[in-house]
């Protein structure tokens, strides 16, 4: 699980787009799984969860989780997919009448129903209450653990802290910190994760980006 941090305007979504292949970079290369991100999202590897994207009205939750899984070659079960989104008892619900914490686990639906290899998600749980958010993270790390790669970007540090395997901290465009939760605790100067928001600060902005 790869954590993407940085502040507002650093670059993040900019980067998924990237590794999407939803917008072309000026300069450089983008490679997943040793192609394009276009040939990677036609194989079907790539699952993303975007801050934006409006829902076909009138359709239920349980219609878009059998559009994704008919875009997929290996689709998991829809029942799983409603499980383990935490959509079991809203799978009728038309998406339109979703609130908007319910509607990001509907994308969190989507993205997963292909059982893609990598899984993108862009500010997954902003909108989520409490326990949602648990449920939400307890589900990314099965799906993790069973082999698949996450990257998640977030503004919640201890999201980033308790739930990543490697945290990547842009600034300005720029990679200014890549390692463990602890080596950019250390790399900031900071002993515990109480002392994150400082960390991160130091390290977004002490520098000449
Ligand atoms: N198509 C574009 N053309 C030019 N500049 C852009 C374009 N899209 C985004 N930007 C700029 O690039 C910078 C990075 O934007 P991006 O959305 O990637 O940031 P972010 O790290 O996701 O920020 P936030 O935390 O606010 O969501 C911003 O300054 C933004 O205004």
């Amino acid at each position: 699980m790869v954590a993407l941090l940085g502040p507002n305007g650093a670059g993040k979504t900019t980067a998924i787009s990237l590794m999407l292949g939803l917008a072309p970079p000026d300069t450089g290369t983008v490679t997943l799984f040793g192609g394009t991100p276009d040939d990677a999202v036609r194989a079907g590897r790539v699952g993303a969860m975007l801050q934006e994207g409006a829902f076909v009205p009138g359709a239920t939750v349980r219609d878009l989780v059998e559009l994704a899984r008919a875009l997929y070659p290996h689709p998991l079960d829809t029942d799983r997919v409603l499980t383990v989104a935490g959509l079991a008892g809203l799978a009728g619900r038309r998406l339109d009448r979703l609130s908007g914490g319910e509607a990001q686990r509907a994308r969190f639906a989507f993205a997963l129903a292909g059982d893609p290899d990598l899984l993108v998600l862009d500010e997954p749980a902003a909108a989520m209450d409490v326990a949602a958010r648990r449920s939400f993270w307890t589900a990314v790390r099965e799906y993790a653990a069973g082999g698949r790669t996450v990257l998640f970007s977030t503004h919640q540090l201890h999201e980033a802290d308790e739930y990543a395997d490697r945290i990547v901290v842009l600034a300005a465009g720029r990679v200014v910190a890549d390692g463990t939760p602890a080596q950019i605790r250390a790399q900031a100067g900071v002993r515990d994760a109480s002392s994150l928001d400082q960390a991160f600060l130091t390290l977004t902005t002490e520098k000449d980006h």
